[in-house]
Parts: C-alpha cells; sequence; structure tokens
C-alpha cells in the first residue's frame, strides 16, 4: 500500500506538469488510481497467463512489473530480490519468442502468402513483402481474433507511442531540418509499406473471396499498421534465424520472401559500392536484414533502458530458451541487483536522436550523445562538378571513411569526419584544380590530416550551418499551439534540441582554440 501510495504521489507530479490543466484535482487522483488499477490488472492478467503455460517467474515472484517511479519511462521491471553478478533472473521457452515463424501456423496468413508467392514470387521485386511484415500481419490478425493465444500479451502493450509517428504535426514541421530529414523519411518508408501490403490485401480479398482475409483487410487500417511498427521497434529483441527456427520454417520463408542474407555481409558489398546511392541502398539493406529478424518476448519486454544496465538478454542457443540475466561484474562481492532496484537492460550505444526516433525517449547527459552530420549536409559543402563530386565519394567510400562522420561534446569531432572534411578541402573550385589527377595518382595521404587550416573553417561552416538550424527551429517551437507546448513530446524534442545546440557550442570554441585545434591532429 506504501508503495502504491508513492507512485499516486508520482502519477499526480506527472499529471501536473503534462496533462490537461482544466482537471481539479479530485478528475486527477481519479484518473491516477484508475491507471494504476489497470497497470495492476494487465500485469496480474499477463503474468497468470505466463504461469499456466509453465514460464517460471520464480516461486515468490522474484520481479514485478509496476508504472515506474521515474517520469516518461512508462512501466518497468522492479527486482523483489537480490542478484549476484551473472545470475539468471528468468528464462523464456522458444513458444514464447514471437517472429515471422508464428504467422506459418495461421491459415488465413498462410492462405495470403501462398496467393503472393504464386503472383509475387520474391526475385526481382522492387518491393516485396518480408519476414518483418509477416510479423506485423500476424500481430494484427491477433489483436482482433476471438480466442487469441496471445490475447493478453497484446493487452499489455501500450496502445500509443511518444516516437514521432505519434506526434502532433505542428511539432514536426518545427523541427530542425537535420532531424526533420530522418523522420519524414521513415514515415515515407512506412506509408509505402502499409500501401504496399494493403493493396496485396485487397488484390488476395478479391480473387480469394475468403472470409479470414476479408477480416484481415478490414483491421489492416493504417493506425494499427502504425501501432504495431511502433510496439514491434521499440520492444523487440534480435535473434538469429538458425537458432529460432527449424529447418522447415526458414524453408517455407525462403519460399515466401526469399533468403536472408549476413547483415555484415551487406557491409562488405558497402565498402565496393561505385556511388553514394548504391553505398546508401546498402547501408539500408543490412538494417533491413538486421530487422528481419526481430522477435517480441511477453514479460522481457518491459525491459526499459539505461546506458549502465544491470542486466542483459540473450538467447540460449544449448537451452533454446531467452534467458535475463544480472550484468556481469569482475567484483563478485558487489551485487549486480538490489531489492528494490528496476533492472534495466540497454537496447545498445544511442545518442539521443536515435532514442528519440526509435523509442521516443531521451537521457539527460547521454554518454553516447554526438552530432550526426547527413551525407546531405556534407554535400552542401563539396562544391564541385557532378564528376569531381562522384569521384570524391568514391575515394571516401573505399576508405572507408563514412562510417562515423561525428563530433561529440568530449573529443570533438571524429577522426573520420576531420579525414573526410580534409580531403574535400583539396578540391575546392578556387583552388588548383590538378589536386584531383594528384590524388587519383594515390598521392594523397589517407592516414593523416594534411590541410587542418582548410578543414577547421569547413568544420566550422558545418556547425554554423547546423546551428542555425537549431535556432531556427527553437525559435518556431515558441509559436506553437500551448497544447502542443504543454506535451510530453515538445518537451523533449526542445531538450534534445538544447542539447545540440551545446554539442554545436563546445565544437565550434574547440575549433576556434588554436592550441586545441592543433591537439587534435
Ligand atoms: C521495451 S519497452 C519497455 C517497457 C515500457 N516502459 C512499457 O511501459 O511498456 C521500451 C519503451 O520504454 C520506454 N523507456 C525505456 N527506457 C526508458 C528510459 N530510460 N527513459 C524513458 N523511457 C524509457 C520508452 O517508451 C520505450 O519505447
Amino acid at each position: 500500500a506504501l508503495f502504491d501510495l508513492r507512485l499516486l504521489m508520482v502519477q499526480h507530479n506527472r499529471t501536473r506538469e503534462y496533462g490537461n490543466s482544466s482537471q481539479n484535482s479530485r478528475t486527477r487522483i481519479v484518473l491516477i488510481i484508475g491507471t494504476l488499477a489497470r497497470v495492476d490488472a494487465i500485469v496480474r492478467d499477463l503474468c497468470a497467463w505466463l504461469e499456466e503455460n509453465n514460464v517460471d517467474l520464480g516461486a515468490e515472484k522474484n520481479l514485478f512489473l509496476v508504472q515506474s517511479e521515474n517520469n516518461c519511462e512508462g512501466r518497468c521491471v522492479i527486482s523483489q530480490k537480490d542478484y549476484e553478478p551473472n545470475s539468471t533472473i528468468l528464462e523464456f521457452p522458444l513458444k514464447f519468442q514471437i517472429n515471422y515463424r508464428n504467422a506459418f501456423k495461421s491459415d488465413s496468413l498462410v492462405k495470403f502468402l501462398d496467393w503472393y508467392a504464386k503472383k509475387h514470387p520474391p526475385i526481382g521485386q522492387n518491393l516485396k513483402l518480408n519476414r518483418l511484415d509477416a510479423l506485423y500481419l500476424f500481430m494484427i490478425e491477433q489483436k482482433f481474433a476471438k480466442n487469441s493465444f496471445l490475447s493478453k500479451f497484446i493487452n499489455s502493450l501500450p496502445h500509443t507511442y511518444d516516437t514521432p509517428e505519434y506526434f502532433d504535426k505542428s511539432l514536426i514541421d518545427s523541427l530542425p531540418d537535420c532531424f526533420k530529414r530522418i523522420i519524414l523519411k521513415r514515415s515515407q518508408k512506412l506509408d509505402l509499406k502499409f500501401n504496399f501490403i494493403s493493396n496485396l490485401l485487397h488484390e488476395c480479398k478479391k480473387e480469394s473471396q475468403c472470409k479470414d482475409i476479408e477480416d484481415l483487410c478490414t483491421n489492416f487500417t493504417r493506425d494499427n499498421f502504425r501501432w504495431i511498427f511502433c510496439s514491434v521497434n521499440s520492444r523487440c529483441f534480435h535473434a538469429k534465424e538458425s537458432e529460432i527456427c527449424d529447418k522447415n520454417e526458414i524453408c517455407q520463408a525462403n519460399k515466401y520472401f526469399g533468403k536472408i542474407k549476413e547483415s555484415d555481409g551487406e557491409m562488405q558489398r558497402a565498402m565496393k559500392c561505385s556511388s553514394l546511392a548504391e553505398y546508401e541502398r546498402c547501408l539500408e539493406r543490412s538494417e533491413e536484414v538486421r530487422n528481419n529478424l526481430c522477435c517480441l518476448i511477453p514479460y522481457l519486454d518491459f525491459l526499459n533502458h539505461s546506458n549502465e544496465p544491470n542486466a542483459f538478454a540473450f538467447f540460449d542457443k544449448d537451452t533454446q530458451v531467452f534467458s535475463l540475466k544480472s550484468q556481469a561484474s569482475e567484483n563478485l562481492d558487489c551485487l549486480a541487483i538490489r531489492k528494490g532496484d528496476q533492472v534495466y537492460i540497454t537496447y545498445g550505444p544511442h545518442d539521443n536522436l536515435t532514442l528519440l526516433i526509435e523509442y521516443g525517449f531521451i537521457i539527460n547527459n547521454n554518454v553516447y550523445d554526438k552530432l550526426s552530420f547527413s551525407f546531405d549536409t556534407l554535400k552542401e559543402l563539396i562544391r564541385v562538378d557532378d564528376s569531381t563530386e562522384q569521384f570524391i565519394w568514391n575515394c571516401c567510400i573505399q576508405k572507408n571513411l563514412l562510417y562515423d562522420l561525428t563530433c561529440d561534446q568530449s573529443e570533438g569531432p571524429s577522426w573520420s569526419l576531420l579525414k573526410f572534411l580534409d580531403f574535400i578541402s583539396c578540391f575546392d573550385q578556387t583552388k588548383n584544380q590538378s589536386k584531383k589527377a594528384k590524388i587519383s595518382t594515390h598521392d594523397y595521404n589517407f592516414y593523416d590530416i594534411n590541410n587542418f587550416k582548410d578543414c577547421k573553417i569547413l568544420f566550422l561552416k558545418l556547425l554554423e550551418n547546423i546551428g542555425g538550424d537549431l535556432d531556427r527551429s527553437l525559435q518556431k517551437l515558441e509559436d506553437l499551439d500551448d497544447k502542443v507546448k504543454k506535451s510530453y513530446h515538445f518537451k523533449m524534442s526542445r531538450d534534445l534540441i538544447k542539447s545540440y545546440k551545446l554539442i554545436v557550442e563546445f565544437n565550434t570554441s574547440l575549433a576556434n582554440d588554436q592550441e586545441r585545434w592543433a591537439m587534435m591532429f
């Protein structure tokens, strides 16, 4: 009861900060109690279902799921006991690892996929169905199915998310161009995929006249697709196909979607690309291959992210279970998790823009925070004719200079960014054009910075462009509607822009300080 009271206070504060200011306090308290009761009921149902299906949640319930004390983290996993380093906390059998292979157990989806394979063989198509789409379709089907085995799990998924797919349009319009570019590209891809699948379903419905496909068509709406896209993206784990699917399932998947290549293979191919466009396609494909192997795992998807996690989750090939363990440590006297601690895993070494776009949150003083310069932004610095520009990008691809074009608030610009700027500074139109001929005869030294004065000028120009973009955005945010300005989405976006401004300021002063700049080389 005490714990609930504490949560009630936190919830009350959160409602005051982001909620509807016209609500009186009694209405707010009723709403808060409603939220807690709902979380409780969802969690109780989920745990009961898992236990009925022989998932061992611990005799004394080693963990419990609650609304987090930290604002905006949503629900979370709290430990009920101490854990030494590297001890097993929970184990999930294969049956609860939901991925594309579940679609093969649904009659209507198999009907649809068979129809698709006949009509649209997986080779030679520009846009095609992939393994991830099968997972989306399966989850949407289950959401509306009567007596679904997964109904308790599906009920436990959030109804909405805090990623830009759910932002108010006016907020998106006010974001800096460097964020907007990524967000809009993602939303275009989402639209393209939605229209593609939706058209296929309608085509199949017309031909098959089958009630199941008709239901699938009805439920496959833009809103449901956005919901499942965000659910999977923000809650999935990655596993190797050969580890969690059997031979028949892989064979069936190959028939519908084509064989899957290793993601690393795509990256190796990227180094051999002969144009920037081809290189970008390779990067996208490598991401797509990785995403193809997403799986959802009930309960484990309640784990929040920290850059200093106290636990980790992985698939154990030998026992065929997905295992949650406390973090390993060299100091075995020290507990990895104490009773009452929240259990955190890491979603990866992500900067705040990635966290916002993929997961809908940011972290204060994120050690991985950095400014990444897009190829489009960098292109603006290159003022040469088309063929020289193509030559520049090809050299950079072959010398692997494009993988980390960033600057941060502790080290300043990355080595590859400096090297990239140094290289392009040789091609200034106003300078001697014979440089190009020289470089093509391998005279250019790709291991040292040759021209750090010009490199600094280009770096400052880059920072000035980004700084202007951020300032214009902050101004636009101020002019937004009061309702939008009170939202969590607004606050998160503004905090992110402000932290990016700090990175720009740090790097500008670094570049302008002769001594510190010289130390960079
Ligand atoms: C895998 S789910 C974790 C469970 C989630 N909190 C829930 O209520 O269902 C990932 C989502 O949790 C939230 N989240 C995870 N880590 C967070 C953190 N450190 N700060 C804020 N929100 C976080 C984000 O909304 C993210 O999209």
